[in-house]
Protein backbone atom coordinates (compact mmCIF):
# COMPACT_ATOMS: atom_id res chain seq x y z
CA UNK A 1 0.00 0.00 0.00
CA UNK A 2 0.89 3.72 -0.76
CA UNK A 3 -0.08 6.35 0.86
CA UNK A 4 -0.67 10.31 -0.36
CA UNK A 5 0.03 13.02 2.62
CA UNK A 6 -2.94 15.04 2.90
CA UNK A 7 -4.35 13.02 -0.53
CA UNK A 8 -2.97 15.64 -2.31
CA UNK A 9 -3.81 15.22 -6.34
CA UNK A 10 -5.96 12.28 -5.15
CA UNK A 11 -8.93 12.01 -7.81
CA UNK A 12 -11.88 11.15 -4.96
CA UNK A 13 -15.08 11.63 -7.07
CA UNK A 14 -16.70 13.05 -9.70
CA UNK A 15 -18.42 15.98 -9.80
CA UNK A 16 -20.39 18.71 -12.27
CA UNK A 17 -20.42 21.13 -9.30
CA UNK A 18 -17.39 23.28 -9.84
CA UNK A 19 -13.94 22.93 -11.48
CA UNK A 20 -10.83 23.92 -11.17
CA UNK A 21 -8.73 23.18 -14.49
CA UNK A 22 -5.19 24.77 -14.85
CA UNK A 23 -5.96 27.42 -12.03
CA UNK A 24 -9.24 28.33 -13.67
CA UNK A 25 -12.16 27.83 -11.20
CA UNK A 26 -15.80 27.25 -13.04
CA UNK A 27 -19.18 27.06 -11.25
CA UNK A 28 -21.34 24.35 -13.62
CA UNK A 29 -18.96 25.43 -16.38
CA UNK A 30 -19.41 29.08 -15.69
CA UNK A 31 -16.27 31.10 -14.71
CA UNK A 32 -15.75 32.66 -11.56
CA UNK A 33 -14.47 35.72 -13.38
CA UNK A 34 -17.64 36.27 -15.47
CA UNK A 35 -19.90 35.07 -12.34
CA UNK A 36 -18.38 37.29 -9.76
CA UNK A 37 -18.80 40.64 -12.04
CA UNK A 38 -22.69 39.63 -13.34
CA UNK A 39 -24.46 37.54 -10.79
CA UNK A 40 -26.06 37.65 -7.41
CA UNK A 41 -25.31 34.97 -4.87
CA UNK A 42 -29.07 34.40 -5.29
CA UNK A 43 -28.77 33.49 -9.31
CA UNK A 44 -25.30 31.23 -7.91
CA UNK A 45 -27.07 29.35 -5.64
CA UNK A 46 -29.64 28.23 -8.36
CA UNK A 47 -27.09 27.01 -10.88
CA UNK A 48 -25.29 25.38 -8.32
CA UNK A 49 -28.39 23.29 -7.31
CA UNK A 50 -29.59 23.37 -10.84
CA UNK A 51 -27.44 23.11 -13.29
CA UNK A 52 -27.88 26.10 -15.11
CA UNK A 53 -28.51 29.76 -14.69
CA UNK A 54 -32.39 30.54 -13.75
CA UNK A 55 -35.01 32.87 -16.14
CA UNK A 56 -36.21 36.06 -14.39
CA UNK A 57 -39.67 34.88 -13.30
CA UNK A 58 -37.31 31.57 -11.73
CA UNK A 59 -34.78 33.91 -10.07
CA UNK A 60 -37.77 35.93 -8.68
CA UNK A 61 -39.28 32.95 -7.07
CA UNK A 62 -35.90 31.61 -5.64
CA UNK A 63 -35.43 34.49 -3.76
CA UNK A 64 -38.76 34.91 -2.81
CA UNK A 65 -38.85 31.25 -1.47
CA UNK A 66 -34.98 32.02 0.24
CA UNK A 67 -36.57 35.20 1.83
CA UNK A 68 -40.08 33.63 3.17
CA UNK A 69 -37.52 30.44 4.67
CA UNK A 70 -35.60 32.78 6.64
CA UNK A 71 -37.17 32.81 9.88
CA UNK A 72 -35.43 30.29 12.34
CA UNK A 73 -37.74 28.79 15.31
CA UNK A 74 -37.65 30.48 18.40
CA UNK A 75 -36.63 27.08 20.44
CA UNK A 76 -32.89 28.05 18.70
CA UNK A 77 -33.09 31.65 19.38
CA UNK A 78 -33.51 30.31 23.33
CA UNK A 79 -30.89 27.89 23.18
CA UNK A 80 -28.19 30.54 22.04
CA UNK A 81 -29.33 32.61 24.30
CA UNK A 82 -28.01 29.50 26.92
CA UNK A 83 -24.63 29.19 25.28
CA UNK A 84 -21.76 30.92 27.66
CA UNK A 85 -21.38 34.08 25.89
CA UNK A 86 -18.30 35.60 25.45
CA UNK A 87 -16.62 32.01 25.53
CA UNK A 88 -17.99 31.20 22.32
CA UNK A 89 -16.41 31.06 18.76
CA UNK A 90 -19.45 31.75 16.37
CA UNK A 91 -18.27 28.84 14.19
CA UNK A 92 -18.91 26.87 17.35
CA UNK A 93 -22.20 28.62 18.29
CA UNK A 94 -22.66 28.11 13.98
CA UNK A 95 -22.28 24.21 13.99
CA UNK A 96 -24.16 23.77 17.43
CA UNK A 97 -26.84 25.63 15.91
CA UNK A 98 -27.11 24.21 12.93
CA UNK A 99 -27.60 20.67 14.37
CA UNK A 100 -30.14 22.27 16.55
CA UNK A 101 -32.22 22.90 13.23
CA UNK A 102 -32.22 19.26 12.68
CA UNK A 103 -34.33 18.61 15.77
CA UNK A 104 -37.36 21.03 14.96
CA UNK A 105 -37.07 19.84 11.21
CA UNK A 106 -40.07 16.35 10.95
CA UNK A 107 -38.40 15.79 7.40
CA UNK A 108 -35.08 15.63 9.06
CA UNK A 109 -34.55 12.38 8.85
CA UNK A 110 -36.56 11.67 5.63
CA UNK A 111 -34.12 10.77 2.38
CA UNK A 112 -36.54 11.65 -0.84
CA UNK A 113 -35.09 13.95 -3.10
CA UNK A 114 -38.24 16.80 -2.65
CA UNK A 115 -37.13 16.14 1.06
CA UNK A 116 -33.80 16.59 0.42
CA UNK A 117 -34.30 19.64 -1.53
CA UNK A 118 -36.78 21.43 0.62
CA UNK A 119 -34.49 21.15 3.65
CA UNK A 120 -31.54 22.53 1.64
CA UNK A 121 -33.46 25.46 0.95
CA UNK A 122 -34.04 25.67 4.17
CA UNK A 123 -30.88 25.48 5.31
CA UNK A 124 -29.38 28.30 3.02
CA UNK A 125 -32.12 30.50 3.88
CA UNK A 126 -31.72 30.23 7.95
CA UNK A 127 -27.91 30.22 8.66
CA UNK A 128 -27.95 34.01 7.61
CA UNK A 129 -30.52 34.17 10.55
CA UNK A 130 -28.20 32.20 13.00
CA UNK A 131 -25.04 34.09 12.27
CA UNK A 132 -26.64 37.42 12.76
CA UNK A 133 -28.68 36.57 15.65
CA UNK A 134 -25.81 34.90 18.00
CA UNK A 135 -23.83 38.12 17.42
CA UNK A 136 -26.52 40.07 18.57
CA UNK A 137 -27.16 37.85 21.51
CA UNK A 138 -23.73 37.85 22.60
CA UNK A 139 -23.81 41.66 22.24
CA UNK A 140 -26.82 41.74 24.52
CA UNK A 141 -29.19 42.71 21.82
CA UNK A 142 -32.44 40.96 20.78
CA UNK A 143 -32.26 39.37 17.45
CA UNK A 144 -33.63 41.19 14.66
CA UNK A 145 -36.19 39.13 12.25
CA UNK A 146 -35.37 38.50 8.53
CA UNK A 147 -37.48 40.77 5.92
CA UNK A 148 -39.16 39.22 3.49
CA UNK A 149 -38.34 41.94 0.78
CA UNK A 150 -35.14 41.66 0.88
CA UNK A 151 -32.45 39.70 -1.07
CA UNK A 152 -29.87 37.37 0.41
CA UNK A 153 -26.70 39.96 1.33
CA UNK A 154 -29.15 42.76 2.22
CA UNK A 155 -31.08 40.84 4.67
CA UNK A 156 -27.58 39.53 6.31
CA UNK A 157 -26.47 43.03 6.72
CA UNK A 158 -29.86 44.43 8.02
CA UNK A 159 -30.48 41.36 10.64
CA UNK A 160 -26.83 42.16 11.43
CA UNK A 161 -26.89 45.74 12.33
CA UNK A 162 -30.83 46.48 12.32
CA UNK A 163 -30.84 48.85 10.06
CA UNK A 164 -30.65 49.14 5.66
CA UNK A 165 -27.94 48.95 4.43
CA UNK A 166 -26.18 50.80 1.87
CA UNK A 167 -25.88 49.36 -2.04
CA UNK A 168 -21.76 49.61 -1.36
CA UNK A 169 -22.12 47.16 0.93
CA UNK A 170 -24.71 45.01 0.02
CA UNK A 171 -22.61 44.71 -3.53
CA UNK A 172 -19.65 43.69 -1.46
CA UNK A 173 -21.17 41.23 0.44
CA UNK A 174 -23.07 39.78 -2.67
CA UNK A 175 -19.76 39.06 -4.64
CA UNK A 176 -18.06 38.15 -1.54
CA UNK A 177 -20.94 35.51 -1.20
CA UNK A 178 -20.58 34.36 -4.95
CA UNK A 179 -16.96 33.86 -4.98
CA UNK A 180 -17.06 31.92 -2.06
CA UNK A 181 -19.55 29.58 -3.12
CA UNK A 182 -18.00 26.34 -4.09
CA UNK A 183 -14.32 24.86 -4.34
CA UNK A 184 -14.62 21.69 -5.70
CA UNK A 185 -13.39 19.26 -3.24
CA UNK A 186 -11.97 21.14 -0.39
CA UNK A 187 -11.73 19.94 2.86
CA UNK A 188 -15.45 20.64 4.46
CA UNK A 189 -17.31 19.72 0.84
CA UNK A 190 -15.23 16.61 1.26
CA UNK A 191 -16.16 15.96 4.98
CA UNK A 192 -19.96 16.77 3.79
CA UNK A 193 -19.52 14.40 1.24
CA UNK A 194 -18.08 12.11 3.25
CA UNK A 195 -20.61 12.33 6.11
CA UNK A 196 -23.73 11.60 3.74
CA UNK A 197 -22.33 8.79 2.09
CA UNK A 198 -23.19 6.63 4.67
CA UNK A 199 -26.63 7.92 4.34
CA UNK A 200 -27.17 10.17 6.88
CA UNK A 201 -29.12 13.21 6.71
CA UNK A 202 -28.49 17.14 5.02
CA UNK A 203 -28.17 18.71 8.56
CA UNK A 204 -25.43 16.16 9.75
CA UNK A 205 -23.45 16.53 6.81
CA UNK A 206 -23.67 20.46 7.14
CA UNK A 207 -22.71 20.41 10.81
CA UNK A 208 -19.78 18.37 9.73
CA UNK A 209 -18.76 20.58 6.95
CA UNK A 210 -18.52 23.51 9.40
CA UNK A 211 -16.33 21.90 11.57
CA UNK A 212 -13.63 21.32 8.84
CA UNK A 213 -14.53 24.67 7.79
CA UNK A 214 -13.49 26.01 11.27
CA UNK A 215 -9.73 25.44 11.14
CA UNK A 216 -7.45 28.19 10.68
CA UNK A 217 -5.81 26.21 7.65
CA UNK A 218 -9.38 26.23 5.41
CA UNK A 219 -11.98 28.49 6.41
CA UNK A 220 -10.60 30.07 9.92
CA UNK A 221 -7.44 31.47 7.76
CA UNK A 222 -9.53 34.83 7.17
CA UNK A 223 -9.66 35.77 10.56
CA UNK A 224 -6.49 35.30 11.14
CA UNK A 225 -5.53 37.13 8.43
CA UNK A 226 -7.28 40.10 10.17
CA UNK A 227 -5.42 39.10 13.64
CA UNK A 228 -1.96 39.29 11.90
CA UNK A 229 -3.14 42.86 10.02
CA UNK A 230 -4.18 44.13 13.24
CA UNK A 231 -0.73 42.97 15.54
CA UNK A 232 1.15 44.62 12.63
CA UNK A 233 -0.77 47.77 12.75
CA UNK A 234 0.93 50.09 10.60
CA UNK A 235 2.12 49.50 7.24
CA UNK A 236 5.82 50.82 8.60
CA UNK A 237 5.73 47.29 10.86
CA UNK A 238 4.96 45.10 7.83
CA UNK A 239 8.73 44.28 6.64
CA UNK A 240 10.05 43.33 10.41
CA UNK A 241 6.63 41.43 11.39
CA UNK A 242 6.89 39.38 8.15
CA UNK A 243 10.56 38.98 8.58
CA UNK A 244 10.48 37.67 11.68
CA UNK A 245 7.67 35.06 11.12
CA UNK A 246 9.35 33.61 7.66
CA UNK A 247 12.70 33.48 9.59
CA UNK A 248 10.97 31.43 12.59
CA UNK A 249 9.49 29.42 9.47
CA UNK A 250 5.80 30.29 10.66
CA UNK A 251 2.84 30.33 7.98
CA UNK A 252 1.54 33.49 6.80
CA UNK A 253 -2.14 33.35 6.83
CA UNK A 254 -3.77 34.01 3.55
CA UNK A 255 -0.84 32.29 1.13
CA UNK A 256 -0.40 29.29 -0.09
CA UNK A 257 -3.07 26.61 -1.74
CA UNK A 258 -3.26 22.69 -1.99
CA UNK A 259 -4.18 23.26 -5.80
CA UNK A 260 -3.35 26.86 -7.10
CA UNK A 261 0.52 27.18 -7.50
CA UNK A 262 0.28 30.22 -10.49
CA UNK A 263 -2.66 32.13 -7.57
CA UNK A 264 -6.32 31.76 -6.80
CA UNK A 265 -8.51 33.52 -9.02
CA UNK A 266 -10.77 34.79 -6.67
CA UNK A 267 -7.66 36.97 -4.73
CA UNK A 268 -7.41 39.77 -7.44
CA UNK A 269 -11.70 40.54 -6.78
CA UNK A 270 -10.84 40.80 -3.18
CA UNK A 271 -8.34 42.91 -3.76
CA UNK A 272 -9.96 45.30 -6.12
CA UNK A 273 -12.96 44.99 -3.50
CA UNK A 274 -10.65 45.72 -0.65
CA UNK A 275 -9.11 48.97 -2.16
CA UNK A 276 -12.10 50.56 -3.09
CA UNK A 277 -13.91 49.85 0.45
CA UNK A 278 -11.08 50.79 2.34
CA UNK A 279 -10.73 54.18 0.05
CA UNK A 280 -14.43 54.39 1.19
CA UNK A 281 -13.47 53.80 5.05
CA UNK A 282 -11.09 56.30 4.67
CA UNK A 283 -9.08 53.43 6.30
CA UNK A 284 -6.69 52.72 3.47
CA UNK A 285 -3.84 51.49 5.59
CA UNK A 286 -5.40 47.66 5.94
CA UNK A 287 -4.98 47.85 2.15
CA UNK A 288 -1.74 49.01 1.92
CA UNK A 289 -0.44 46.72 4.85
CA UNK A 290 -2.16 43.83 2.96
CA UNK A 291 -0.57 44.54 -0.51
CA UNK A 292 3.38 45.18 1.01
CA UNK A 293 2.81 41.50 2.83
CA UNK A 294 1.45 40.10 -0.57
CA UNK A 295 4.72 41.80 -2.19
CA UNK A 296 6.84 40.37 0.81
CA UNK A 297 5.66 36.64 0.89
CA UNK A 298 5.13 36.31 -2.87
CA UNK A 299 8.77 37.85 -3.66
CA UNK A 300 10.80 36.16 -0.77
CA UNK A 301 8.61 32.51 -0.73
CA UNK A 302 6.68 32.73 -4.11
CA UNK A 303 3.97 32.19 -1.87
CA UNK A 304 0.19 33.57 -3.09
CA UNK A 305 -2.63 35.03 -1.92
CA UNK A 306 -5.82 33.08 -0.98
CA UNK A 307 -9.22 33.44 -0.95
CA UNK A 308 -8.92 34.42 2.37
CA UNK A 309 -6.12 37.32 2.20
CA UNK A 310 -7.85 39.92 0.99
CA UNK A 311 -11.22 39.18 2.13
CA UNK A 312 -10.28 40.23 5.70
CA UNK A 313 -9.67 43.55 4.85
CA UNK A 314 -12.80 43.57 2.75
CA UNK A 315 -15.17 42.16 5.51
CA UNK A 316 -13.66 44.72 8.44
CA UNK A 317 -14.14 47.46 5.68
CA UNK A 318 -17.83 46.14 5.81
CA UNK A 319 -17.74 46.91 9.70
CA UNK A 320 -17.88 43.14 10.84
CA UNK A 321 -16.75 41.68 13.65
CA UNK A 322 -13.50 39.78 12.98
CA UNK A 323 -14.56 36.75 14.44
CA UNK A 324 -17.71 36.42 12.05
CA UNK A 325 -15.38 36.13 8.58
CA UNK A 326 -15.57 32.05 8.73
CA UNK A 327 -19.03 32.05 9.48
CA UNK A 328 -19.54 34.52 6.44
CA UNK A 329 -17.85 32.23 4.76
CA UNK A 330 -19.75 29.20 6.12
CA UNK A 331 -23.19 30.88 4.45
CA UNK A 332 -21.63 31.67 1.22
CA UNK A 333 -20.12 27.69 1.24
CA UNK A 334 -23.31 26.21 2.56
CA UNK A 335 -24.55 27.05 -1.56
CA UNK A 336 -21.55 24.22 -2.51
CA UNK A 337 -21.86 22.06 0.25
CA UNK A 338 -25.62 21.26 -0.56
CA UNK A 339 -25.24 20.83 -4.08
CA UNK A 340 -22.43 18.26 -3.25
CA UNK A 341 -24.52 16.40 -0.96
CA UNK A 342 -27.60 16.62 -3.21
CA UNK A 343 -25.07 15.23 -5.89
CA UNK A 344 -23.69 12.50 -3.54
CA UNK A 345 -27.09 10.91 -2.30
CA UNK A 346 -27.88 11.06 -6.41
CA UNK A 347 -25.07 8.41 -7.37
CA UNK A 348 -24.04 7.43 -3.65
CA UNK A 349 -21.47 4.92 -2.67
CA UNK A 350 -19.87 4.78 0.80
CA UNK A 351 -16.83 6.61 1.29
CA UNK A 352 -14.14 4.54 2.75
CA UNK A 353 -10.45 4.66 1.86
CA UNK A 354 -7.59 2.93 3.67
CA UNK A 355 -5.00 3.39 6.05
CA UNK A 356 -1.12 2.38 5.51
CA UNK A 357 -0.50 0.44 8.98
CA UNK A 358 2.37 1.75 10.89
CA UNK A 359 1.84 1.21 14.05
CA UNK A 360 3.38 -2.02 16.85
CA UNK A 361 4.27 -5.08 15.02
CA UNK A 362 1.48 -7.54 15.94
CA UNK A 363 1.99 -8.84 20.19
CA UNK A 364 -0.14 -10.55 22.83
CA UNK A 365 -2.07 -9.14 25.54
CA UNK A 366 -0.26 -8.29 29.19
CA UNK A 367 -2.39 -8.77 32.26
CA UNK A 368 -2.87 -5.56 34.26
CA UNK A 369 -0.48 -7.25 37.44
CA UNK A 370 2.43 -8.09 35.04
CA UNK A 371 2.74 -5.10 33.09
C1 LIG B 1 -10.35 28.70 1.77
C2 LIG B 1 -9.07 28.05 2.02
O1 LIG B 1 -9.05 27.03 2.66
S1 LIG B 1 -7.69 28.69 1.33
C3 LIG B 1 -6.38 28.23 2.44
C4 LIG B 1 -6.49 28.96 3.73
N1 LIG B 1 -5.36 28.63 4.63
C5 LIG B 1 -4.34 29.46 4.85
O2 LIG B 1 -4.26 30.54 4.30
C6 LIG B 1 -3.34 28.99 5.86
C7 LIG B 1 -1.91 29.19 5.36
N2 LIG B 1 -1.61 28.31 4.26
C8 LIG B 1 -1.31 26.98 4.48
O3 LIG B 1 -1.25 26.51 5.62
C9 LIG B 1 -1.06 26.10 3.28
O4 LIG B 1 -0.58 26.85 2.20
C10 LIG B 1 -2.31 25.31 2.85
C11 LIG B 1 -2.83 24.50 4.04
C12 LIG B 1 -3.40 26.26 2.38
C13 LIG B 1 -1.95 24.39 1.70
O5 LIG B 1 -1.14 23.46 2.23
P1 LIG B 1 -0.32 22.31 1.50
O6 LIG B 1 -0.60 22.20 0.09
O7 LIG B 1 -0.53 21.10 2.33
O8 LIG B 1 1.11 22.85 1.69
P2 LIG B 1 2.02 22.58 2.97
O9 LIG B 1 1.36 23.04 4.22
O10 LIG B 1 2.46 21.14 2.93
O11 LIG B 1 3.21 23.53 2.64
C14 LIG B 1 4.27 23.25 1.72
C15 LIG B 1 5.46 24.13 2.06
O12 LIG B 1 5.10 25.51 1.88
C16 LIG B 1 5.15 26.19 3.12
N3 LIG B 1 3.96 27.03 3.22
C17 LIG B 1 2.73 26.76 2.74
N4 LIG B 1 1.89 27.74 3.05
C18 LIG B 1 2.61 28.66 3.70
C19 LIG B 1 2.30 29.91 4.25
N5 LIG B 1 1.06 30.40 4.20
N6 LIG B 1 3.29 30.61 4.85
C20 LIG B 1 4.54 30.13 4.92
N7 LIG B 1 4.90 28.94 4.41
C21 LIG B 1 3.94 28.22 3.81
C22 LIG B 1 5.11 25.11 4.19
O13 LIG B 1 5.67 25.53 5.40
C23 LIG B 1 5.86 24.00 3.53
O14 LIG B 1 7.23 24.29 3.61
P3 LIG B 1 8.31 23.10 3.80
O15 LIG B 1 8.15 22.22 2.59
O16 LIG B 1 9.59 23.82 3.89
O17 LIG B 1 7.92 22.39 5.07
O1 LIG C 1 -9.97 24.36 -2.16
C1 LIG C 1 -9.37 24.43 -1.07
O2 LIG C 1 -8.57 23.57 -0.68
C2 LIG C 1 -9.59 25.58 -0.18
C3 LIG C 1 -10.28 26.73 -0.83
O3 LIG C 1 -9.69 27.54 -1.49
C4 LIG C 1 -11.73 26.83 -0.67
O4 LIG C 1 -12.34 25.95 -0.06
O5 LIG C 1 -12.31 27.80 -1.17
Amino acid sequence: MSTTRGLEGIVATTSSVSSIIESVLTYQGYDIDDLADNASFEEVIYLLWNGRLPKEDELSQFTQELANHAEIPKEIIDQMKAYPIGKVHPMAALRTAISSLALFDEQADVMEEDANRLKALKIQAQIPTIVTAFSRIREGQEPVAPRTDLGFAANFLYMLTGNEPDEIAVNALDKALVLHADHELNASTFTARVCVATLSDVYSGITAAIGALKGPLHGGANEAVMKMLTEIGDVNNVEPYIRKALDNKEKIMGFGHRVYKDGDPRAKHLREMSKRLTEITGETKWYEMSIKIDEMVTGEKGLLPNVDFYSASVYHSLGINHDLFTPIFAVSRTSGWLAHILEQYDNNRLIRPRAEYVGPDKRSYIPIEQR
